[in-house]
């Protein structure tokens, strides 16, 4: 007989729409996926019986939906009730669902999630995550969580850093570029030749056009996308980091603009700055280098700042000066694998590869807890 699990969807924005596709061309799985509830930021789809929504007309029906979206406190008492076990998968960026974790976990609520909210707040909140989960304690009454996607996206970073943990490796440093929005903003922008030069500006709106950016961009200018990123990467590590600010991170955005609280404002008024980011951009090319945006891990004794993010300077023979389009790259240090890196490379954002990671995961927690 088939096992099935009930899945509940909260965002149904580009990755939660690429995430809803990918889950009905599901092939060739012995569980059976019901979705029973998709929302967005003031709708809701909701199986009232539990049974499974129609996913052909989803779009169509969420738009005609008369529900307005849940609050935490609503979706908690709903996803209680039940009759299969339940994956919560959450494709926002909302931090007050993130902060409520503990409570879906401890009631036998599993998450999967490319949010990264919850796992690059206060280490209390990743602590409170971790206790309430079955991961740590084995407690099969509890859920489980896997957030893949909240680090490179699809790529097999969360993964293949835990295996290395789990195996007994040690991890020495952690080099990358983590941001699919600033990589691709970089390689366009500051490019080995700059034949063609392009406008910073003109290169941070195709960013948010091809849906590298985080739902507001100033998250990914500000470095603080890429922080969240460094600061699960540490946790994992073994770094006790208290939060994406408790280290050095460089800012993109032009001091003027810190202020301007709409978006669409701080997007006209970008281009008024271009003359900040081409000074980097030809200070290194007269060194005959490329900027890129890096972050890093390092627990080699003596080193003072742990976790850092930032501009570097690379020279044109470097693997980060030749990346392309949004390609994520992050070389794991360690002791086993001496001075040879383990290296992952690929696109790192977009809804497509996003959503992939999340269906991963949804996989691997219905093939744990499907009845
Ligand atoms: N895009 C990418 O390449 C990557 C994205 N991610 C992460 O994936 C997540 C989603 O990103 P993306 O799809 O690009 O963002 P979008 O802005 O396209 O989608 C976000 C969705 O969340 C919904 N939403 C927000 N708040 C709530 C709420 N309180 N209740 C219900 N729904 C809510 C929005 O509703 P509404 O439609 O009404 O606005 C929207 O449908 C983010 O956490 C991002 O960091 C991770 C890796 C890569
Ligand atoms: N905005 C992020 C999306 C993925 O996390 C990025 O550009 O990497
Ligand atoms: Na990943």
């Amino acid at each position: 007989m088939s096992r099935g699990v009930n899945v509940a969807i909260i965002g149904a924005g580009l990755v939660g729409s690429a995430f809803i596709n990918s889950l009905q061309s599901l092939r060739l799985s012995s569980i059976t996926y019901n979705v029973i509830l998709i929302a967005r930021s003031s709708k809701a789809l909701v199986s009232k019986q539990y049974t499974p929504l129609p996913l052909k007309t989803w779009s169509s029906d969420l738009a005609a939906a008369s529900s307005s979206a849940l609050s935490p406190g609503d979706l908690a008492a709903y996803l209680e009730k039940s009759p299969l076990p339940v994956i919560l998968v959450d494709n926002t960026s909302n931090e007050a669902l993130a902060r409520v974790y503990p409570i879906f976990l401890q009631q036998g609520v599993s998450i999967a999630t490319p949010n990264k909210k919850a796992f690059s707040s206060e280490l209390g909140l990743w602590t409170a995550i971790f206790k309430a989960s079955a991961n740590l304690t084995g407690d099969a009454k509890r859920g489980l969580v896997y957030h893949e996607s909240t680090v490179g996206a699809g790529l097999p970073v969360i993964s293949t850093l835990k295996d290395l943990v789990a195996t007994g490796d040690e991890i020495v440093k952690i080099e990358g570029i983590v941001s699919g929005t600033l990589s691709y903003i970089f390689n366009e922008f500051s490019t080995v030749g700059d034949d063609e030069v392009k406008k910073f500006s003109d290169v941070v709106m195709k960013a948010k056009e091809l849906g590298y950016t985080e739902p507001d961009p100033r998250e990914d200018l500000n470095g603080l996308d890429v922080a969240r990123k460094l600061t699960i990467l540490a946790r994992l590590s073994g770094l006790e980091v208290q939060s994406a600010t408790s280290f050095p991170v460089q800012s993109l955005i032009p001091r003027v603009l810190e202020s301007v609280e709409d978006v669409a404002e701080f997007l006209t008024k970008l281009p008024e700055y271009d003359a900040e980011t081409e000074k980097l951009r030809r200070d290194a090319a007269a060194e005959g280098k490329v900027l890129r945006f890096v972050g890093k891990v390092d627990l080699n004794p003596g080193v003072s700042e742990r976790v850092t993010v930032g501009i570097e300077k690379y020279d044109a023979s470097h693997p980060f000066a030749s990346l392309k389009g949004s390609d994520n790259v992050i070389a794991f240090h360690t002791k086993r694998y001496g001075k040879n890196p383990l290296v992952v490379q690929g696109a790192g954002a977009g809804a497509e590869v996003t959503a992939m990671g999340v269906l991963a995961d949804v996989i691997k927690i219905a093939e744990r807890i499907a009845k």
